[in-house]
């Protein structure tokens, strides 16, 4: 059992190549146990190639990861009972219905059968998914779809878990139910990892933030000293005013050569 004075993730120049193109690129990540780390970044900038490695979805190119203190590559089997993931394209059995994906699932991560049954059931309830129970996975909504995923991800009660934009797709009701989830998984000492473009989530939930663009890390910490690192570059900006997450995410992303465009569309409208 490693000591749990490790890392939850790290990884050590961790490299994507997809052919001539490098998706992801000497990215040396520390998520602490515990954190809530927002991992954020434009369109294209290598979000979900990273979790995709980290979660054992995609094989690095080079470079390292470690999860609770050990080697991925060399622990893999093990760790992955210990994660939890909500990829990109959700990878859910379309021909099941929920709960026999939920009994798979659980089965799969060596739950016993009543612990899976009881479980299953609680999620769904907590879902509001319940009355669903009939239907296949195939004919559910995007946002039922996200739910499901949601519940199989955490079903063992991971101790890490990596969600790549958990709040896109899902309605005011059921993004309430998610935040709560997660702050409780946090408070029961799990880490998450989550990508998110929605920056007012992130800014409610995440203590901590790292931002990467084009596949280069260009900011990690916690919000605070992010917010601090932007106001201290800043001068002429009126004393007191506390920066936003979009505005230290845009400042970040100007400063490192990404800055919103100044021309318009003149002809549309
Ligand atoms: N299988 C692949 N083959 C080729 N290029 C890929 C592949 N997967 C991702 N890429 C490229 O890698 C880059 C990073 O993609 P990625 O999906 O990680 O971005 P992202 O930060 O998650 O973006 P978004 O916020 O739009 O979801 C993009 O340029 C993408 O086109």
């Amino acid at each position: 059992m490693a000591p749990s004075t490790h890392a939850a993730v790290r990884t050590l120049a961790l490299t994507r190549r997809f052919g001539d193109f490098t998706a992801v690129e000497d990215v040396n990540l520390t998520v602490a146990p515990g954190q809530f780390f927002g991992f954020l970044g434009p369109n294209g900038a290598g979000k979900s190639t990273t979790i995709k490695m980290l979660t054992g979805l995609l094989a690095p190119t080079s470079g390292t990861i470690e999860i609770l203190g050990q080697d991925f590559a060399a622990h893999t089997v093990e760790l992955k009972r210990q994660i939890g993931v909500v990829p990109e394209g959700l990878a859910l059995f379309g021909r099941l219905t929920a709960p026999e994906y939920l009994r798979f699932v659980g089965r799969m991560y060596g739950l016993d059968a009543a612990t899976t049954k009881q479980r299953t059931e609680e999620l769904l309830d907590f879902m509001s998914l319940a009355d669903q129970n009939k239907k296949l996975i195939a004919d559910f909504s995007h946002g039922m779809q996200k739910k499901l995923a949601l519940s199989a991800a955490v079903i063992h009660a991971p101790r890490v878990l990596f969600l790549d934009e958990p709040f896109e797709g899902v309605d005011a009701i059921a993004s309430n139910t998610l935040k709560l989830m997660l702050q409780g998984m946090i408070a029961r000492g799990a880490t998450i990892f989550l990508t998110s473009h929605v920056l007012e989530i992130v800014e409610r939930l995440c203590t901590h933030i790292a931002i990467i663009q084009r596949g280069h890390l260009v900011a990690q910490g916690s919000i605070e000293e992010l917010r601090a690192g932007v106001q201290a570059r800043q001068t002429g900006e009126a004393p007191g005013e506390r920066l936003t997450l979009e505005e230290i995410f845009l400042n970040v992303l100007g400063t490192t050569g990404v800055a919103p465009p100044e021309q318009e569309l003149s002809w549309l409208g």
